[in-house]
Parts: structure tokens; sequence; C-alpha cells
């Protein structure tokens, strides 16, 4: 009655422990190393994932998950599913010319994973896509390992989530097409002697049409039906599958992965196919940093014995979402320390349950589950004015009144131009920040070279001639991770990187107790800069939802009540601002959307904790005061209400990549206050033409009334050099003003 998978997790990081991948790729991409050197860091990086995982007693160990860049993007190269206008010498550089564009094509669409701080290219299907099997990155990965002694399990994107993921003409009905690939490649892994595949459909722990699920039914009775094939187990995670659950258990597929933690055990039990098969219990959290309450996760799983033929211990998710190891860590604090673990102590975590659910809950497994782990910090004051909040705390003049008085105080012509808030990151002030770090230069250094920066920046944009200043955001690491480093109750990791997109990584802080603001944050940056400028500068804030989406945050207290700790340290922050004199203040919360839970029946207690703390945070404001707030990287569509909500005076939101579909939302909902749709797709190293951003902006022109209408970019500039901003930038202001005189 083995089932032969045992202990596993779902997935694992691959950006390497010191983001070696980053690197690799990029000066890849800058022409400094050439394709061997590129493949050989990729191979070194898997073979030590493979054989940490193996030697640290997993009974399973995952391959497939590498990747250059997207795991989505992997699987349209996978089944010949990249555009052809992307189409380069070789594959591999076909595969970057779809992430990145080339200066002829822009790239694939980027937007959000799920509810995660990952993003994934949209994948573009229609009805002429002709799918075949046009790699063989799977079972070249299984062969690479197998020779190092580690029989592995191969991960595969679901077919049916790969199609949920793609834009265009109803890629669902593309399925068996499809299916025909992914018979194929089973056929192949078989021949390779693969054991266990593995098929990832987090599309079903969001809420799914009958369709949907009918689709999710017939895609792996198909896969299932293939002759002589591996093992299949199918994965869920991000959140409970729900009726996906009955669905899958009732197709022959041997074994089913649930999330036990965004999801409960509920109902798990009365799915009488699940009987005959193997469950995986995801009962370490894959997602989040916390050290597992062994015993806890212990009982969890035995409640399910009875419930499949066998029960087995996993992660809830892949660990692609948390840090590679807490020992790298030098810094931490040792209270906090106590209560973490990450990927690397939650394989240790999965082991150490698989044996304890196998063998009994004695020997190394009691020892590690007694440890004791500190409490939380704690502050009474912050406590204490949370608890004493009122509805009126949240509420801003009406906007009528606003609107009038920021008229006044600002005078700002229609078509107001204006940049989201970072400037390019240099290899200056990123080497600066590590001469800081290491001792090389003094704190008075350091803020010398960063005044400079901010000069220079200045200078640029009045010689551009936008009509908004910012201060470009040097001293910043990270939007959120600079605010984390100037709080109380949130710590900071050194090498705790995680992929966010592409070579792209972040440090997410952990938001271990209460939150306090022990000083000002950046209102002597601010204040710098516009003693250089007669226009206004916008001070620059990162908001509360933004803030907790992006970290690692406790989980002994609603999120709620973390936010709006948050936000009350954002709000004397901006009182602070205001006496400083800065008129405008802009409050980012592009991780609105990314929090959202992704059951429609969670939906409307998130909005209300969420929303309620930005206008807790911003609510202190005088009428005079001009809110914004910005947004990217998400589908807006749902939450546009939501954003109406805020109650910001002007919002800022990406358009420019998604060819401003945004804008027939904005119509449809009949959003009343000052807009900004980007007009330039900061993603793209691509600098868009003149006449493409005068199109852009003369169709945001048609769609939101002059007056109301910002022109900016679709997100911040620090991904970017100068020599693509400033073209960019000086093409968007002479779109602007080209587009104000044909108003009448
Ligand atoms: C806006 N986005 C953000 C998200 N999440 C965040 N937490 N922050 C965001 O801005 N999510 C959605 C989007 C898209 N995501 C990203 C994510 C990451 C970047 C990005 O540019 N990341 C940088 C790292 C930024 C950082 O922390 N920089 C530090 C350290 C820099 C560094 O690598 N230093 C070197 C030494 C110096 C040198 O020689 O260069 C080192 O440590 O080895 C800093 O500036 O101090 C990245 O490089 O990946 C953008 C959008
Ligand atoms: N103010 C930030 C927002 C990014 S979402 C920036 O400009 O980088
Ligand atoms: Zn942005």
């Amino acid at each position: 009655m083995t089932s032969g998978i045992g202990a596993t997790v779902l997935g694992y990081p691959r950006i390497g422990p010191r983001r070696e991948l980053k690197r690799a790729v990029e000066q890849y991409w800058a022409g400094r190393i050439g394709r061997d050197a590129l493949l050989a860091t990729a191979k070194e990086l898997r073979t030590s994932t493979w054989l940490e995982l193996h030697d640290a007693g997993l009974d399973s160990v995952p391959s497939n998950t590498f990747s250059f860049y997207d795991q989505v993007l992997d699987t349209a190269a996978l089944v010949g599913a990249v555009p052809a206008r992307y189409r380069q010498d070789n594959d591999l550089d076909t595969y970057f010319a779809a992430a990145r564009g080339t200066d002829e094509v822009p790239p694939l669409e980027m937007t959000k994973w799920f509810d995660t701080n990952y993003h994934y290219l949209v994948p573009e299907i229609d009805q002429d896509t002709v799918f075949f099997l046009a790699g063989g990155k799977p079972i070249e990965e299984y062969r690479e390992a197998k020779a190092l002694g580690v029989d592995t399990r191969p991960v595969l994107l679901g077919p049916v989530t790969f199609l949920l993921l793609a834009k265009g003409a109803d890629p669902l009905a593309r399925l068996d097409d499809l299916l025909a690939v992914y018979v194929e490649l089973l056929g192949a892994l078989a021949a390779e002697g693969v054991s266990w595949v593995q098929f990832d459909e987090p599309g079903f722990a969001a809420d799914r049409t009958e369709e949907e699920l009918a689709a999710l039914g017939r895609a792996y009775e198909r896969l299932a039906a293939v002759p002589n094939r591996p093992k299949l187990l199918v994965t869920g995670f991000y959140g409970p599958l729900g009726p996906a659950l009955p669905v899958l258990a009732g197709t022959d597929i041997e074994a089913i992965a649930v999330d036990l933690v965004a999801g409960t055990t509920e109902g798990i039990a009365s799915v009488p196919a699940l009987r005959g098969k193997t469950l995986v219990a995801g009962v370490i959290d894959g997602r989040n940093v916390w050290r597992a309450d062994l015993r806890a996760a212990l009982a969890k799983a035995v409640s399910l014995l009875g419930a499949a033929d066998e029960v087995v211990v996993g992660t809830s998710s892949t660990l692609l979402h948390v840090p590679y190891d807490l020992d790298a860590e030098t810094g931490l604090e040792p209270e906090v320390r106590s209560r973490l673990a990450f990927a690397r102590q939650k394989v240790r975590e999965v082991v150490l349950l698989g044996r304890a659910l196998r063998e009994g809950a004695t020997g190394e497994w009691a020892d590690e589950a007694v440890q004791p782990t500190a409490e939380p910090r704690r502050d009474d004051a912050v406590r204490a004015k949370v608890a004493a909040l009122q509805p009126a705390d949240r509420l801003r003049a009406p906007y009528a009144e606003r609107a009038a008085a920021q008229d006044a105080s600002l005078g700002l012509p229609p078509l107001a131009t204006t940049t989201i808030g970072s400037f390019p990151q240099t290899g200056e002030i990123r080497t600066a920040r590590a001469g800081l770090r290491t001792g090389d230069l003094t704190q008075a250094q350091y803020d010398e070279r960063m005044r400079a920066e901010i000069a220079r920046v200045i200078k640029l944009q009045e010689d551009i001639g936008l009509d908004v200043l910012v201060h470009g955001e040097p001293e910043r690491n990270d939007m959120v991770q600079y605010f984390a480093e100037h709080l109380d109750g949130f710590a900071s990791t050194e090498l705790g990187w995680v992929q966010s997109y592409g070579s792209r990584c972040v440090r997410p802080p952990i938001i271990h107790g209460d939150v306090t603001r022990p000083k000002p944050i950046t209102v002597d940056w601010a204040t710098y800069a516009q003693s250089l400028t007669s226009k206004p500068v916008k001070g620059m804030l990162t908001g509360p939802v933004t803030i907790l989406a992006w970290s690692f945050v406790r989980d002994d207290q609603p999120l709620g009540q973390t936010a709006d700790q948050v936000a009350l340290a954002l709000r004397d922050e901006i009182a602070d601002l205001e006496a400083a004199g800065i008129q405008i203040i802009q409050v980012d919360e592009p991780a609105l959307r990314e929090l959202l839970p992704l059951h429609a029946a969670d939906q409307p207690e998130y909005l209300e904790w969420s929303v309620g703390s930005f206008q807790l945070a911003v609510a202190g404001a005088a009428p005079a005061t001009q809110i914004h707030t910005h947004l990217c990287y998400s589908e807006f569509s749902e939450v546009i209400d939501a954003i109406d909500g805020l109650g910001a005076d002007v919002t800022t939101i990406e358009a420019a990549r998604s060819k401003m579909e945004v804008l027939e939302d904005l119509r449809a909902t009949g959003f009343s206050r000052g807009v900004g749709p980007g007009v330039y797709d900061i993603h793209s190293p691509r600098v868009p033409g003149q006449d493409e951003v005068t199109d852009l902006v003369a169709a945001a022109a048609a769609a939101v009334p002059p007056k109301r209408l910002w022109i900016n970019p679709d997100c911040g500039l620090k991904t970017r050099g100068y020599a693509e901003v400033e073209p960019a930038l000086r093409h968007l202001v002479t779109a602007a003003r080209k587009v104000r005189e044909t108003l009448v």
C-alpha cells in the first residue's frame, strides 16, 4: 500500500541562495557572459537544489521547478505557444524576447500570480495557436538529476490552469488540443523511467464555473488514461480546492495535494473517492516564514488518516515564495529568529513530520516540537489607539471641497504630467548603499550622495518639463523594505531574497510584533527636494496594504489590526510632511488587488479592512493636500469600486502594457476623481516612440475629462536606465502638450 511519494515539498526557490541566477541572466542580457556560462550557472543551481533536498531526507524530490524567467512562459515554450513575433536565432533568446520584448516588439503582458508577489507572463492563446511538444525541459532536467543519483518528480503547470491564465479568444476551448501535447509528454516521461509527475492547478483555489470544473475533470481523465504512464499528483495550492476536490478525486489520478494552511481539513474526509488515493497534506506553510507548530501540524495530518488510502506530509504550496535559508542570516534578534523557518528549515519540518506520521512522535521530532518560541513585541500605546478608532478617523472632507482647495493652491494645467516616484537606481546608488553597509561610507557621506542624486533628478525633471516632480527615491532599497527598516516591529533580512519577476527579487521584511514609528522617515528627503524647485514635489509613501502584502506578516492577530497599526504610523508621517510644506502626497497601493482573497465569499471582509486602513492613513490630511495613490501589476476591474473607496484625489494606474484596457473599466464605473492611466510601459527596456505615446495620451483624453486626467508612466522608473527613461519622459511631456493643444 505504499504510494512511493511520501513526504515532499511542492516546489523550491530557484534564483539561487546568493541570487546567482539573477546575476548570470542579467550578465547574459548585457552581453557580458555567453550562453555556456549562463547554462553552467543554471546547472549548478539545479544540482545543489536536488542534492540538498535529497540529502535532507525528502521521500520525493521535485524537478523542473527551475526557470530562467517564469514557469508559465516555460509552459508556453514547452507546448509551442510562444508567439511567432518573438522568434530569434535560438530558443533561449526567443524565450527572453517574449519575457522582455525587443526594440521591435513589446514583451508579453505580465501580471500577478494569484495572491502572491510573484508575476507571470500571460500566454496568448486563440484558435490559431498550434500546440506541439516544442521542448524537452522537464525531460532534460529529470535526466540531469538522475545522473546525480536523484530520481525526481517533474513538476508541470497543469493544462487547465495554463489556459485559465492565458488571454485570447476562449483559451479553454483549446483544452483538447493542449491535452494532446501533455499526453505526448507523459509518454516521453514514462519512457525515461519517471515514476511520478506533479501537475499544479492553483487556478482551482479560486472560484470556478461548472464548465471549468468539468474541464478539470476531463483533463485528468484523459491524462490518467495514458497507457503505462507515471503516477499523477495534482496540486491546488493558495487555497482550498473546494468543489475541485471531488472532481479530481473522481478521476484515476493517484494523488492529490491539498493546502491545509490557506484551507482547512473540513469536508475532505467526506469525499469518498479519495479512498484509494494518496493525500498530500499541505500542513507546512509554503507562503510564510513562521516556524511550524509541529504538534498542531501532525494533529492535522493525523485527523485525515482514513480519508484516503494514504496520507503523507507536504508543504501547503511551492516554497518559491520564501527565502532559502534562515541559517544564512546573521543579524536577526534571537527572539525573532526562534520563531522563523525559511525554505531549508521547512524541508526539515516536512521530513520530521513525515517520520512522525510514519513512525510515531518520538526522538528528534519530539525534541524539536517542544522548542520554545518567543512572544511578539508588544506596544500597549498603539494597541490602545487601534482599539479606540472611530469611523470618523477614516473620513476626509467631501471630494468637491478638496478639489476646490487643491485647484486653488496648486493651479495645475489639464493633463498634468508626473512620474510615479522612483528614478533609475543606478550602479552608483547601489554601490553607495553597499558602501554604507560595509562601512566604506559614513552615514553623512551616504546622505550627501543621495542629496546630490536628488538634485540631479529635480534638475532633469525641470528640464524635461514635468509639472509635478518627485525626489526619485534614491535612498530606498525597496518601497516596502525601506519603510520596514524605519519602523519598529519589523525585522529585515540580509539574504532573504524572493523572486518577484524574472531576475527581479525582493527581501520581504518580517512583521513580528506591534508596529510603531520612532521618528519621521521621509520628511528630510522630501523637503530637500522641494527646496530645489518652485514646482510641487510629491511626498512618497507606501500604503499599509502594500506594506503587509509584501512582508511576512505575524499570524497571531487579524491582518486588519496589523494594517491599522501601520496606517497610524503613516498618518503621523503624512502630518509631518504636510507641516513641512509638502502639498501633494502619494500613498502607493500597488498590492491592493494582490491580497484580494481568491474566493468571492471572503472578499468583502478583506476590502473592508484594507480600504479602511488606507483611509485611516490619509484621512488626517487637510482638504488642500492632494492625496495620490498608485496601483500596478494587476487587472483592476474586480476592485475598481474599492479603488474609488480609497478616497484618493488622484489615482495613477498601470495601463500601457495592457493597451489601456483599464480605461473601459474606469468609464463603466463612472470614476469621478483624478486619474492617470500609464502611457509608458516601464517593464520593458523599449523606448516607446513619440507617436505611440501621443496615441495613448489621446485615447486617455477621449475617456477622461482633461481636468481630471494625469499623464504619467505605468509605474516607477527604478528598474530602468537613463538612456531609456529620458527620451521616454520627453515623449510623454511632448504628447501631453500636443493633446493639450487640441483642447478647446
Ligand atoms: C513595484 N514592485 C515591487 C514589488 N515588491 C516589492 N517589495 N517592491 C517592489 O518595488 N512587487 C511588485 C513590483 C515588481 N517587483 C519588483 C521587485 C523588485 C525590483 C527590484 O528592482 N529589485 C532589485 C533589488 C532591490 C534592492 O533591494 N536593492 C538593494 C540591494 C541592491 C543590491 O543588489 N546590491 C548589491 C551590491 C551593490 C551593487 O554592486 O550593485 C548586493 O547586495 O549584492 C539596494 O538598492 O540597496 C533587484 O535587483 O532585483 C523591482 C520590481
Ligand atoms: N513609488 C514607487 C511605486 C512603485 S509600484 C516607485 O515609483 O517605484
Ligand atoms: Zn507601480
